[in-house]
């Protein structure tokens, strides 16, 4: 096959770091192995996330949002590279709006680019039964005990569109997150594997968060895994309805109003330069 000379742009939320492409403007074929090759850190542009820019056929949405993680595996959402997407598609000059529809594997969402500089999203409404989460448990409980051999684990599980454990811990900084992040992220219980998020609270208003991410390991920042993390603390009566969630790379702010609501996140969204890569 031909080489072939592809554009993309850095990014980042947070920290939490991305390739984006247009596949709009110029034609593209990722497979797993393509992904994992160009995620490499050493031998690749290297990131936590591929994000691809493509059209959307149908007016509830003006484009299609894709994801893949760096080991490959194609993912239903990204929450920081919600924030980016919508930076990219506006400086790139795709589209001339502030509030951008588009559609993701799990659903439509909604970008807006706000006059701070800042990116807020509607997330959607969280998915708290096991079997869309989807986690193998008979019933929906608001913490569920596992048992991984030596140690039994308590969490909180909570689709944002992708699944997510949530763990309460008393210091991030001491937690075991590379561990036991691995250990869950692929227990047979999620049969799609799962992130896994070491939750601190601070106070009702403010949280500490690790996120060990499904296919990534643990990433500076993870959009979707504050917004689970807040839903979690809500529904066990710990947190109030506006959260400030402070991750390794950064500050979001997250908002819940309860159940059936969608959540909102609100973060940075930054463009680091722009390349191209021969594939
Ligand atoms: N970094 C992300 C989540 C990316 C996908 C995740 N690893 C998964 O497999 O579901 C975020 O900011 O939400």
């Amino acid at each position: 096959m031909l080489a072939q000379s592809i554009r993309f742009t850095k990014m980042h939320g947070l920290g939490n770091d991305f390739a984006v492409f247009d596949a709009i403007n110029q034609p593209l074929d990722f497979n797993e192995q393509l992904v994992r090759q160009l995620a490499d850190r050493h031998e690749g542009i290297g990131f936590d996330q591929l994000l691809l820019v493509e059209p959307h056929a149908g007016d509830d949405a003006d484009f299609r949002y894709r994801i893949f993680n760096a080991d490959g595996s194609e993912v239903e959402h990204c929450g920081n590279g919600a924030r980016c997407f919508a930076r990219f598609v506006y400086e790139q000059g795709l589209t001339q709006k502030t509030r951008i529809p588009v559609m993701t594997e799990s659903g439509r969402i909604v970008l807006e680019l706000t006059a701070d500089g800042q990116v807020t999203v509607n997330m959607g409404i969280p998915r708290l039964e096991p079997a869309e989460i989807p986690f193998i448990f008979q019933a929906r409980q608001m913490l569920y005990t596992v048992d991984l051999g030596q140690d039994a684990v308590q969490f909180a599980a909570v689709s944002m569109g992708n699944p997510h454990a949530v763990l309460q811990v008393a210091d991030t900084q001491a937690a075991p997150v590379e561990s036991l992040g691995a250990s869950l992220e692929s227990h047979p219980l999620f049969p799609k594997r799962v992130n896994v998020g070491f939750m601190q609270v601070i106070n009702p208003q403010q949280i500490r968060l690790r996120v060990f991410e499904r296919g990534t390991g643990e990433t500076r920042a993870c959009g979707t895994g504050a917004c689970a993390a807040v839903v979690a603390g809500r529904l066990q009566g710990l947190l109030a309805e506006q959260v400030q969630v402070d991750l390794p790379g950064g500050r979001l702010q997250i908002a819940w109003q309860g159940e059936g609501q969608p959540v909102y996140m609100t973060g940075p969204a930054t463009t680091v330069y722009t390349g191209t890569v021969t594939v």
